[in-house]
């Protein structure tokens, strides 16, 4: 098999290793699933091509030794024995179309073209299919790979798969070594300066490879494989929903009144806290209800809390939502060095970065929980890479992290909060970290008409006055009934309790201080 033999051959000890360990993986699931049972995600990449042809060599060598233990006959690796999926869109690049029908025709692999989005096209493909593995050329430096093993579910909400990943621990040398020594074909795009490819809408050749002749201002580009510092194979990548990633999108509101109220002077914050512990009811939610009550305070607008499972894909779908809808998101729970704190990788998923190690914040660590911290293990010095600010104050014995608009604080109960918060303030007061908005007015009325009463005026009132909060709960059936009007205008708010006051006999409100 003229892979592993180059491979084998060669004097890359490194490229050795990696690929005895793809090897491995592949091996171990082709004795886990049938090889009928497993799929491999095709689309053209360098990353896939590496994956191709690891999963050429695996399956020769897995069919090789069950032909030695009394198996079926080899077919001498001709015919690539592993469905292929490959999900192609109008926005690929023409070559990398290309590439990826020729390696179909080279390799003899019978390959399912499919024209959904991911999630709808793997649905149809296991109900037509027995599929319970599907190979990926997922890589530890990828965005979407963040929180996956080598053997990866898919995630909750996706289709029921096992996700294979034998590269996931390569390097961007490691592909480069693997398809320069293997001497296999790649998609010719990488031959002029692309350095990983998505769509023909965010990528373009990485910059880094540019080199530009002194006698003509005409644009060339180096080969891939050159690209010195792997780390920026995705310089030449757009960024992902530009809006979205640095904030909140300017057209998304979050309801009527949050409209009303946000063309004046609003700001609006959600809260997320983490913890399946307060899911099954074992420990009360806390923390949700003091942060907004201090937001509250500062005259933000709070949308919404929730309390999300501790999976990385449950606060990443969450925080990617919230984000985007919201001038601020804030994110307790879920942060430390346990296998459920997934919190910061939740928030370097909804932003599509990789965790990478943070020195600063190291060494921050390792002041505090002394020299057990390393860089190379500690996964708590991984913070999301490119977009983590962290924020100091002499008071915080780590600093703050702040991805964008999301602000992640490590209190664990109503205490800390109070101290982080504080801290929160004063830089905020400095330097402008967190907008300090108008405080809210507010008024309380109880009254003992019944609710039925009270509704149709309540709701003309509501129309009547967009800009303010007007709210009715009770505390109990037989108890008073709770009017409530919140707003950033006092005038205003006197205006609608009047004029509500005025629709019934004196006396029948009584307000509250
Ligand atoms: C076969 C296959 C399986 C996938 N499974 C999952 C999954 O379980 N969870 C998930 O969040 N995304 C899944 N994805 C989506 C990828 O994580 C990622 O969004 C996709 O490769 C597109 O990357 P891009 O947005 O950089 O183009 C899957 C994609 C493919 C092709
Ligand atoms: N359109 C697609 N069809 C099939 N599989 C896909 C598709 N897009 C992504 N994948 C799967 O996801 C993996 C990771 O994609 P990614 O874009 O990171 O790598 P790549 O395309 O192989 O290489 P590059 O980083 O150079 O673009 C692919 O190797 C492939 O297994
Ligand atoms: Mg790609």
């Amino acid at each position: 098999m003229e892979i592993d033999k180059a491979i084998r051959e060669c004097d890359d000890r490194r490229l050795k290793t990696k690929y005895n360990n793809a090897i491995y993986v592949i091996r171990r699931a082709l004795a886990l699933y049938p090889i009928q049972e497993v799929a491999l995600s095709f689309n053209g990449g360098k990353d896939s091509t590496v994956l191709l042809h690891l999963l050429r060599a695996g399956c020769f060598l897995h069919q090789a030794e069950e032909f030695n233990s009394g198996g079926d006959a080899v077919d001498g690796g001709k015919t690539f024995p592993i469905r292929t999926i490959y999900f192609e869109s109008p926005s690929a690049f023409p070559e990398i179309n290309s590439f990826t029908y020729e390696a179909a025709s080279i390799y003899d692999i019978q390959m399912d073209i499919i024209r959904l989005d991911f999630k709808s096209g793997l649905e149809a493909l296991l109900k037509a299919n027995p599929i319970r593995a599907i190979f990926l050329g997922v890589r530890i430096g990828d965005p979407t790979a963040v929180g996956q093993e080598q053997f990866s579910p898919s995630s909750p909400g996706w289709p029921p798969f096992m996700r294979v990943n034998p590269i996931l621990d390569w390097s961007y040398r490691d592909v480069w070594a693997f398809l320069l020594v293997s001497k296999v074909r790649y998609c010719s795009l990488y031959d002029q300066g692309y350095t990983s490819i998505g769509s023909i809408h965010d990528t373009v050749p990485n910059a880094l490879l540019c080199t530009r002749n002194s006698d003509s201002s005409e644009e060339k580009f180096k080969p891939a494989y050159l690209l010195a510092d792997g780390r920026l194979e995705r310089a030449g990548r757009a960024k992902k929903n530009s809006s979205a990633a640095s904030g909140k999108s300017s057209s998304i509101s979050n309801g009527l009144k949050m409209d009303n109220l946000n063309s004046g002077s609003m700001l609006s914050a959600s809260v997320i806290t983490v913890g399946d512990e307060i899911l099954f009811g074992t420990v009360e939610d806390k923390l949700g209800s003091v942060l907004c009550k201090k937001l509250h305070s500062i005259g933000w607008a709070v949308s919404r809390v929730t309390v999300t499972q501790s999976d990385i894909d449950s606060v990443a779908e969450e925080v990617e939502r919230r984000k985007s809808i919201d001038d601020m998101v804030f994110i307790c729970g879920g942060i430390g060095p346990l296998h459920s704190d997934v919190t910061v990788a939740g928030v370097a998923k909804a932003f599509g970065v990789r965790m990478a190690p943070d020195e600063e914040f190291e060494e921050h660590l390792r002041h505090l929980i002394g020299e057990k911290c390393s860089g190379d293990k500690n996964e708590m010095a991984l913070l999301p890479e490119g977009i983590t600010e962290l924020l100091h104050h002499e008071h915080l014995p780590v600093p703050l992290i702040k991805c964008h608009n999301v602000i992640i604080l490590t209190a664990t109960n109503a205490v800390e909060l109070d101290r982080q918060w504080d801290c929160l303030i004063e830089l905020a007061k400095s330097n402008g970290i967190l907008e300090l908005m108008d405080p809210f007015a507010s008024k309380c009325f109880a009254t003992t008409l019944s609710d039925v009463e009270v509704a149709q005026p309540l709701s003309k009132l509501c129309a009547q006055f967009p800009d303010l909060y007007i709210g009715g709960y009770r505390e109990s059936r037989e108890g008073p009934l709770i009017i409530t009007f919140e707003g950033k205008d006092l005038s205003r708010i006197e205006a609608a309790s009047q004029s509500l006051c005025q629709k019934f006999h004196p006396g029948s409100f009584s307000k509250i201080e």
